[in-house]
């Protein structure tokens, strides 16, 4: 007699869904990593993704310089027109790498910094800008880490099987644009799990308060999927992801905007877990904690879960 997860019924069939920029891709690549031992086949392919990842941040600089009243010089200026209106192809020109390097060796950023210590720039700014030497050689093949803290959105469906503690699953992540999250019930095909990511860093953004864009969304988002028929059956895995943003970003953060009684970052995530983890019954879900970028933790309390989740729907496969 097989149960589902082993090699006769088949594999865990896995949702991994999300808002948008949650971290489903991290997720899929810490699994995909813990199957293959790499996060992906051909780290050469990812370089455009990076150095797009760069303009991207650029592009974005000029905003930021402009709402923090930074006087930018006639030569940076150009520099920032010369990147607004290059159209990324194959290798970065010379014109654009020196554009970059002017850029990157200006006090634009260290201005921006003095002003507001976290700026609204792309995830993982200081990171990308500190490898952007690397990332101007059109011979550089991306580290893995590289890979992780870099963003490109997903499209479509993205499905993956791994091995995990003995257990076959079978993960799909589907986009967390909204236009997408509408079409996600097409494709529930009477899954056995589902991974919801959640980014913890939004307790931290403004717009998350007083009627921004991220104000009820992630929590609504899940509530629905909880409500939903299809999804009566499932077991849960919920991923608080981003712990180090969070961490980093909290500090002297106002948290009493979330709840009046919330005075410490702590204080804000255990509220903040229980917003979602109230929702589902008791017994069905798992929760956890981590920051998907971060390797050696997330392969460790990936395993784990996996190893409970695989464990416990061997003792009780009907539930699953
Ligand atoms: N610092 C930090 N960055 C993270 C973490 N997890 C994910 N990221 C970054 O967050 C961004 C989005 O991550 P993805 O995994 O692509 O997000 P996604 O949910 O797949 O996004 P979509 O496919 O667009 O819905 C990337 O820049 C990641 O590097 C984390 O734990 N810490
Ligand atoms: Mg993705």
């Amino acid at each position: 007699m097989g149960s589902a997860g082993s090699v006769s019924r088949g594999p865990i069939r896995t949702l991994v869904l999300g808002c948008m920029s949650s971290g489903k891709t991290s997720f899929m690549r810490q699994m995909v990593k813990n199957h293959t031992k790499f996060v992906v086949m051909k780290r050469e392919y990812y370089l455009y993704c990076v150095q797009l990842n760069i303009l991207v941040i650029y592009r974005e600089l000029r905003k930021v310089c402009n709402n923090l009243e930074v006087l930018i010089p006639d030569e940076q200026l150009e520099a920032f027109n010369t990147i607004d209106e290059y159209r990324h192809k194959e290798k970065f020109p010379d014109k654009i790498k020196d554009c970059i390097k002017l850029l990157k060796d200006s006090q634009l950023f260290d201005l921006c910094r003095m002003r507001q210590r976290i700026l609204p720039l792309p995830q993982n700014y200081n990171y990308l800008i500190s490898r952007a030497d690397d990332f101007m050689n059109d011979s550089f093949v991306p580290t893995e880490n590289d890979i992780m803290m870099s963003y490109s959105q997903t499209a479509g469906l993205y499905r993956e099987e791994v091995t995990c503690q003995g257990f076959k699953f079978d993960l799909l992540e589907m986009p967390g644009h909204h236009i997408w999250r509408e079409r996600w019930t097409q494709h529930f095909d009477d899954p056995n799990l589902v991974v919801f990511v959640i980014d913890l860093s939004e307790l931290c953004d403004s717009a998350f308060y007083d009627k921004g864009h991220l104000e009820n969304k992630t929590v609504s988002v899940f509530s629905s999927l909880v409500n939903n028929p299809l999804l009566a059956k499932v077991y849960w895995l919920l991923i608080f992801n981003k712990i180090d943003t969070f961490n980093d970003h909290s500090a002297g953060f106002d948290f009493k905007k979330l709840a009046s009684h919330l005075d410490t970052g702590d204080s804000a995530k255990s509220f903040y877990r229980s917003q979602f983890t109230t929702k589902l019954p008791k017994g069905k879900f798992f929760a956890h904690m981590v920051s998907l970028v971060n390797f050696k933790e997330s392969q460790t309390i990936l395993t784990d879960m996996f190893r409970r989740i695989g464990r416990m729907h061997r003792e009780r496969p009907n539930l699953m």
